[in-house]
Formats: structure tokens, sequence, C-alpha cells
């Protein structure tokens, strides 16, 4: 009896549709190896819905994430959008559809895969080893804040709002733990707890909350600091647990230890299995209808999904080794090509997931402790 799923699938704007139509193709793929049976419902999402039916986030739309056991989206935004007032912003739907169906962890993780040291800016030395999880709280902090702009008699004035309570922080930081448990056994907390009221109470709920993980160690840092230490030790970090502006800009930093953007895949959860996964990059509108953009983000968010919405781990597995090898072998977009290398278009990308998957049985020897 196949295991019966329903997807909801928003490929978004730019490089959105490009990429989810290879994250689908992988999806499908791993589902007639391992069993599955899927709904793929696709819906109307950003600046496309903004252009459809005047709202970043229609109510079908969201309709259909809720009915849904996880969500594949691509990316929103882009140059058309930029100067709509801020309800009329394809960013708020994300915002939105986050907050609304309570995806309050964000998890991005971040590793260089074996072949790719080359393809960072970085020293090979640095990026050699890189496995890090940022756990990033995803529905509170200052982008949810109350945000206002006046006019005063010396002009405009801007507000807006960064806001934690108690419970918010608490819940972040105990996945943060769990999940490092999982891994090697230690959090970095990050904050700005010199300066901001906020990142106090942060601080003060992580060495709570630390005193129920006595196997897990907890180290504080400044945010400023953290971002320097990420690209000059970044193989000493095991989970970064941090609120969601700090998350956000952190691991887009982290993207140079990866070789790309491109690389970055993510899984925004809550309490129960269902998920939004999603690439870490936004809709690239500079290269958007190119064909060139990387997939393999998105392909790696596909594994996340079966991971935690479908709670298969060997899939997921089977996938990330499918990507692993299709890298050793040289695959390589041209955001992580080399002078010598070939550039792959994007789908051409996504076949070489799915042929190399194809060659994969499920394989009982993949070690099964969590990746994260
Ligand atoms: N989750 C989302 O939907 C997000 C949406 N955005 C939106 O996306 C639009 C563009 O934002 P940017 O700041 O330019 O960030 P971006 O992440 O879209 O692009 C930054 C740079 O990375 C490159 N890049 C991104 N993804 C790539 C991929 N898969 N393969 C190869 N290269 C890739 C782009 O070409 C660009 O040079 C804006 O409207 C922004 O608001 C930004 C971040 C997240
Ligand atoms: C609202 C999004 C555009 C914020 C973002 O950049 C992200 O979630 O990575
Ligand atoms: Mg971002």
């Amino acid at each position: 009896m196949d295991k019966q799923y329903k997807v909801t699938v928003l490929p978004g704007d730019g490089i959105g549709p490009e990429i989810v139509e290879e994250g689908v193709k992988v999806l499908k793929q791993a589902g007639k190896q391992f069993g599955y049976r899927f709904q793929l419902d696709f819906g109307l999402v950003g600046g496309g819905a903004i252009d459809r039916v005047q709202t970043p986030l229609p109510q079908e739309t969201l309709r259909q994430c809720r009915d849904a056991d996880a969500v594949l989206l691509g990316a929103v935004g882009g140059p058309d959008w930029d100067q709509n007032p801020p309800e009329l912003r394809p960013e708020k739907a994300l915002l939105d559809l986050r907050k609304k169906l309570g995806l309050f962890a964000n998890l991005r993780p971040v590793q260089c895969f074996p072949g790719l040291e080359e393809s960072s800016t970085l020293k090979k030395d640095v990026v050699n080893g890189v496995d890090l999880l940022v756990v990033r709280e995803l529905t509170g902090g200052i982008y949810f804040g109350e945000k206002y702009t006046e006019k005063t008699g010396k002009g405009e004035k801007a507000t807006d709002t960064l806001v934690y309570q108690e419970h918010e922080v608490e819940r972040i930081m105990r996945r943060g733990f769990e999940l490092a448990r999982k891994r090697r056994k230690k959090v970095t907390s990050v904050d700005k707890a010199n300066v901001l009221e906020s990142s106090r109470l942060w601080r003060k709920v992580a060495q709570r909350v630390a005193r129920d993980y006595p196997d897990v160690e907890l180290e504080h840092m400044l945010v400023d600091n953290c971002a320097m230490q990420m690209i000059r030790r970044p193989a000493e970090f095991d989970v970064i647990v941090t609120e969601n502006m700090f998350g956000d800009i952190l691991s887009d930093e982290s993207a140079v230890l990866t070789g790309s953007i491109g690389m970055l895949p993510s899984a925004s959860i809550g309490e129960g299995t269902k998920g939004l996964y999603e690439p870490v990059h936004g809709s690239a509108p500079d290269i958007a209808g190119q064909g060139v953009s990387n997939p393999v983000a998105t392909i790696l968010s596909v594994a996340m999904m079966f991971r935690h919405s479908f709670q298969d781990e060997e899939a997921a597995r089977t996938i990330e080794h499918a990507v692993i090898n299709v890298l050793a072998q040289g695959a390589r977009t041209m955001d992580v090509a080399v002078p010598g290398d070939l550039a792959l278009s994007t789908d051409q990308m996504g076949d070489r997931v799915v042929e190399e998957l194809k060659k994969r049985q499920p394989d009982p020897k993949i070690p099964v402790e969590a990746m994260m």
C-alpha cells in the first residue's frame, strides 16, 4: 500500500518556476522508488498572485497549504513589485504563510560538499568539513513587530519594533538543543545581548533551557562576532540558534561556505509534521528565464520534506547522496562552476540527480543518524 501525501507546490516568481520544476521531478522519482502516491496541487503566490488576483497570498493558496502535508515553494519577489505598498509586496506572502501555518522553526543546514571547496571564495582548509545547522526563529522578531512611517517636523520617521516573548524563545531554543543532541552536541546561541533587551531575554532563556540538556554544550556569541567566525573557522560550529533577522542574514553569509546560495535548502516547521520547504535564496531576477539557476537548494529542500514531513530518513538520505554523487562526478551549474567546467543548465542538473537517484535502491548501509 502506497504512502499517500498531499503536497502544495508554489513556484512563485523569477527563477522560482524553473527550480521548482526540478524539485518536483526529484519528488516524483523518489516517491516512485520509496512507495509514495502524491497529490500535487499547484498554487499562486507572490508577485504572480498580485498580478492575477491582486493579493500576494490568495485565500485559495492559504487553503491549499492548510490542507497539505507539505508545501514546496520556489521564491517570490522581483523589481516589478518593488515599489508596491507593504500589503502588495510579494514577500508579505511568505511572512503570512509562515505565521499562519505556525512554522516557527526554520532549519537551514550548511555543508560544503566534497569537490565544492574549489567553488568557495574562501580557502579550501577553511571550508573543508563544514557541517552546521542554522536554526532560525521564523515567526517573531522585527519582521513581525509593529511598523509604521509618520511625518514629523524633521521629515519622515520610520519605526520597526523587535519583540520576543519568553515562550517564543523557549520553543526555538528547545528545538535547537534537540537537534544538537542528534548531531555534535553543541549549541551556539547568537544574540546582541550587549545592546538589545530582546537579546538579554534570549540569552536568559538559552541558559535556562540548557539545564535540561546537560549533554549539550552551550556557548553564547554576539552576532557581529558570529558573522566573522562563520567565515574564519566555520567547521567549529554545530547548531546555531538565533532570532529571525540575524538568522536570515547569517544564513545568506553561510552560502559562501557552500560555493553558492544555490546550494542552501531550508525547512520551516512547527509543532507537527507539516512543513514548508524552500531554498534559502530569493527569486534571482538577474538570471531568471535563462535556465542557468542552480536547482540543488530546491532538490535538497525536497529531501528535507521526506525527512520532516514524511518521517522518511532513508528517502531523504538517498536524495542527498544522489546530489553528493553527481557533484562528485563534476556536475556543476554556472554558480559553482570553476574555470574549465562545462556548466549544466537547470534542467540538466535536475535530470542528472534523477538519473543518479534511479541507480540507488534503498541502501541499508546508509548511516541513519540524522543529518540535522
Ligand atoms: N524566500 C524568498 O522568496 C526570498 C525572496 N527574496 C526576494 O528575491 C528578490 C531578489 O533578491 P536578491 O537580494 O537579489 O537575492 P537572491 O537570493 O534572489 O539573489 C542573490 C544572488 O544570488 C544568485 N542566486 C540566487 N539563487 C540562485 C540559484 N539558485 N542559482 C544561482 N544563483 C543564484 C542571484 O543570481 C543573485 O546574484 C527580491 O525581490 C527579494 O525580496 C529574497 C530572499 C528570499
Ligand atoms: C521575507 C523573506 C523575503 C525573507 C528572507 O529573505 C528569507 O526568509 O530568507
Ligand atoms: Mg533571506
